[in-house]
């Protein structure tokens, strides 16, 4: 039977072990507290007193610089810091799979900025956002803009033929036409439409601000520098744009806004925002039609510099065999990505991958381009050579659409559009470098411009249907459809 002493003794060893076992605990936490904060950073160039690494942040070709400074290094994840903020590059396939992918939700937050979901930061209001997208865009839904897609290309095919030498316009309008018709319920007109040329101002805005770059421009303390200090130039840009924005985005929104009072909304991505977010939709249509006009002027290029391949999709095309032109648009994909760091996200909390110290509120960049010139993947990464992709165990990383939660929602209608427009482009017309007076093709060179949106220099080239009945043919499509 216990006597009252056992109790006693009981309890007084009893809270003896409970202070030991917090005492271990304290410790613990202490020591893995400190150990995580004196592990070292990825490693990088090493900063300036006060600026950091300010004076290193590239201004253009981003992911180039991004990818010489993991093989200086030796590191696949990469750091900087600039006036406070940490940048954190990460350069590989298995980098971007373990942060972007499999801790997911601490690397989903974005950088805030302001008129496009791209922007908004990760929480429930993301989430709301990203469903209403996603009901409109998954591949199933996707399906249902296929005739919309299908009469634009064939208005492309039209224009082509009568006006090549405007062939960059012709793919804007082709692009704008669908994405308005999806995400407005509204039609443009071919010349002179008033929501085309806003949203071409705001283009021209857009890109002039960026220019000096993407992670440059939104590293947060550039948004506290005046517009004199070296590189923050972009703020006078932003304010003389702004205007333009707004305008874009508001024009649209009040011509839905208007038609649902007064009953006469079409189906639009924008009118379910609307009637079911009670918000003004974001504007990605602009973006997102560059992104996919931008794949496309890298499809005209790499036709004009490698007939081979074009000759070679064309004969598939005609036997009605259409591997090569699926791998053909993968590897104008890999080539020349479209965004090349993608979207920067933001890490939420600290963490630690391979030995190193993360910490919270980094802006942590996947570079896309160096995951897709991976030379141990994909042999000679600066040639065009679509038969890559024709080895089914070599896949295109989705990279090319961002990463993890965040990644392009948007990817299977970009996909189909790319199909759908390659396939017809090559099906009508040879595509082939200009000659001049001597006889010589003039070989236009391969410079992308610097920005958000990585697209070719405007190149000149010569497209020409590639027979009379062809010719006939595209004459006569577009009529039969409508
Ligand atoms: C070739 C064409 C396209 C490319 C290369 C592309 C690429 C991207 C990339 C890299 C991101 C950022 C992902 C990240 O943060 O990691 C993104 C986001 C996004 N894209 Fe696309 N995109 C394309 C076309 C489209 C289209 C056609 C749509 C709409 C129909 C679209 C809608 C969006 C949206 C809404 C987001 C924001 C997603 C979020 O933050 O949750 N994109 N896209």
């Amino acid at each position: 039977m216990e006597t009252t002493s056992d109790v006693q003794s009981f309890s007084s060893r009893a809270r003896a072990w409970t202070l030991v076992i917090s005492f271990c605990l304290v410790i613990f936490l202490h020591t893995f507290y400190r150990r995580r904060h004196t592990l070292p950073l990825p490693p990088g160039p090493k900063g300036l007193p006060i600026i950091g690494n300010a004076l290193d942040m590239p201004s253009k070709n981003q992911w180039l610089t991004y990818r010489q400074w993991g093989e200086k290094y030796n590191s696949d994840i990469v750091h900087a810091k600039a006036l406070g903020t940490h940048v954190i590059v990460l350069n590989s396939a298995k980098a971007v799979h373990e942060l972007f992918e499999k801790r997911s939700s601490i690397y989903s937050d974005s950088i805030r900025m302001s008129w496009n979901i791209a922007f908004l930061p990760y929480g429930p209001r993301w989430r709301t956002w990203r469903k209403v997208f996603h009901e409109h865009f998954h591949p199933t839904a996707t399906r249902q803009y296929l005739p919309r897609e299908l009469k634009a290309t064939r208005q492309l095919l039209l224009n082509l033929l009568h006006t090549p030498e405007h062939y960059g316009d012709h793919l804007r309008f082709m692009s704008g036409q669908v994405i308005m018709g999806i995400a407005y319920g509204i039609d443009i007109a071919p010349h002179d439409d008033p929501y085309v040329s806003l949203a071409e101002k705001a283009l021209q805005a857009v890109e002039s601000a960026s220019i000096t770059g993407w992670t440059f421009d939104m590293l947060p303390f550039y948004m506290h520098l005046p517009w004199w200090f070296p590189g923050a130039s972009f703020k006078k840009e932003a304010a003389k744009w702004a205007p333009h924005i707004d305008e874009m985005v508001n024009k649209p929104y009040q011509t839905v806004k208007e038609a649902l009072a007064n009953g006469a909304a079409v189906p639009s991505v924008a009118a379910s925002m609307i009637t079911r977010l009670r918000e003004k939709p974001s504007r990605e249509d602009e973006l997102t039609s560059m992104a996919t006009v931008a794949a496309l002027l890298t499809f005209f290029l790499a036709m004009v510099l490698h007939p081979d391949a074009q000759r070679k999709a064309q004969m598939e095309i005609d036997k009605m065999s259409l591997p090569y032109v699926s791998a053909l648009i993968k590897e104008v994909m890999r080539w020349h990505p479209v965004t090349p760091i993608a979207v920067p996200h933001r890490l939420v909390t600290d963490d630690v991958y391979e030995g190193y110290f993360l910490p919270a509120g980094s802006m942590v960049i996947g570079n896309a381009w160096a995951v897709l010139h991976d030379e141990t993947v994909f042999p000679e990464p600066s040639q065009f050579q679509p038969e890559r992709f024709l080895d089914p165990n070599v896949k295109l990383p989705e990279a090319v659409f961002g990463f993890g939660r965040r990644i392009c929602p948007g990817r299977f209608m970009a996909r189909s559009s790319m199909w759908i427009t390659v396939a017809s482009v090559l099906a009508a017309f040879e595509i082939s470098p200009i000659i001049d007076g001597d006889g010589t093709p003039l070989i236009p060179k391969e410079e992308y411009k610097p920005g958000i949106i990585s697209y070719p220099e405007l190149f000149n080239c010569m497209i020409r249907p590639r027979s009379n009945r062809m010719e006939e043919l595209i004459a006569s499509s577009l009529s039969e459809m409508t």
